[in-house]
């Protein structure tokens, strides 16, 4: 960075006082904020760039701009992106809790429309996704932010598109394996929206059964597990199975009826997750296509979104007072002493039989949920499939690179 840019940089960055840190991801520290300009409570991503000494590169900063462009109701916004201190910081509208603390909550009772409310918000922003060519690849629950009006958003994606993978630990690979498409799992290296659908599948099945559906320890176990439940694909059902780099033959056994596996669902919430469960991707409802389902379009009306059941706002501060009142020291950003991130108890293993092999448990089993499962590492891949080339075909690199670094740093009026 020039020095004209830190000067830019530093500016954009006193604009944000810093709060209390929310939690640590794949990526970098989350902490709370409050925008002085806009007196808006915001959640601030502070990406490491580790290496890359040249700061966020061309490529890095025209995909950010494009997960900016990316609004809907149903898609957390990018308010704002700004590097500062050689990490890049993302500036996101705050949530205040997502749907993993939903599904986990004992004391809330899930009712059939409050699920059809929270599988259709998840549908639309991936719908709204999928039409602009952008994949999320990571679906899960604790992904799926939700705000104070009950508006669930989805979350959490670009960073691995934009970034590379970080290293991750072993359980960061472990709960989003839970939520991958049997073709991701079979090794495709092209693949399209239909991993998305297949995630959400996944959540449907877990806002039913209230807790993770398939749970598989290795990603031969999880190909087990999903065969297990829906039976070992037919060469007839997915043809191009075969061709897959890492197919490995599997031996026959039959599904079970989905009626079996969730028996609290009724026929229309049936038939839509057995065609998000198709196994040939090419045969999977889009998320599209799901939305004009007769799971919504009949029967009773999802519950309105602020009507949802929630749990108290996990993201509530001691110190969350506004600005004016203290905590932001001389008015640059000041950093509180970062709260511990608080660490999510794995509940005991129950059996990884047992979701596919038994019927599954109608109410809530208080002593699988009485203790929060550990935080679900993310893969962050939002795939953007658009052809950059095409987009970036300008001649002067270095004069678009200055132009789009300044589009994401609002200087502040004095
Ligand atoms: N927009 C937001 N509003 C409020 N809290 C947020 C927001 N974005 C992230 N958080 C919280 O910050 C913490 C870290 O989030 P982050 O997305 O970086 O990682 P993660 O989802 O916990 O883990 P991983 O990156 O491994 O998936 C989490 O507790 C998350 O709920």
């Amino acid at each position: 960075m020039t020095d004209v840019d830190q000067l830019i940089a530093k500016k954009v960055a006193d604009r944000y006082l810093k709060r209390e840190v929310l939690g640590e991801g794949t990526y970098g520290v989350v902490f709370k904020a409050i925008d002085t300009k806009s007196g808006q409570t915001v959640a601030i991503k502070k990406i490491r760039l580790g290496k890359q000494k040249e700061g966020v590169n061309f490529t890095a900063l025209r995909e950010i701009k494009l997960l900016k462009e990316l609004q809907d109701p149903n898609i957390i916004q990018l308010i704002d992106a700004f590097p500062h201190k050689g990490n890049l910081h993302l500036v996101f509208e705050f949530m205040e809790t997502d749907l993993e603390a939903v599904i986990r909550d004992r004391n809330i009772v899930l009712s059939p429309t409050d699920i059809k409310s929270y599988l259709q918000m998840t549908l639309k922003g991936l719908a709204f996704c999928h039409k602009k060519w952008v994949l999320h690849r990571d679906m899960k629950p604790n992904n799926l932010l939700i705000g104070p009006g009950g508006q669930l958003k989805l979350a959490d994606f670009g960073l691995a598109r934009i970034f590379g993978s970080p290293d991750r630990r072993f359980t960061h690979q472990v709960f989003a394996r839970w939520y991958r498409a049997p073709e991701l799992l079979f090794g495709a290296k092209q693949y399209g929206s239909g991993v998305d659908v297949w995630a959400a599948a996944c959540i449907f099945a877990e806002l039913l059964l209230r807790r993770p559906f398939l749970q598989g320890n290795s990603d031969i176990d999880q190909l087990g597990k999903i065969f297990a439940a829906f039976g070992t694909p037919k060469a007839s059902q997915w043809p191009d199975m075969i061709y897959l780099p890492d197919h490995v033959e599997y031996q026959y056994v039959p599904g079970q009826p989905l009626k079996t596996l969730f028996p609290m669902a009724n026929d229309d919430a049936l038939d839509l997750l057995s065609k998000m469960f198709a196994y040939d991707p090419k045969a999977r409802i889009s998320a599209q296509m799901a939305l004009q389902h007769r799971y919504f379009t009949s029967g009773p009306p999802p519950t309105e979104p602020a009507l949802l059941p929630r749990p108290p706002p996990k993201r509530e501060s001691i110190d969350s007072k506004p600005p004016s009142e203290g905590g932001g020291g001389g008015g640059g950003p000041t950093v509180l002493s970062p709260s511990k991130k608080s660490k999510r108890v794995m509940p005991h293993q129950h059996d990884h039989g047992t979701e596919t092999s038994g019927p599954a448990p109608m109410s809530l089993d208080f002593s699988v949920f009485a203790a929060r499962p550990p935080a679900r590492p993310t893969i962050n891949r939002f795939r953007i499939i658009y052809n950059f080339k095409l987009l970036c075909n300008v001649a002067d690199r270095s004069h678009l690179k200055r132009k789009l670094d300044l589009e994401f740093q609002i200087p502040e009026e004095d």
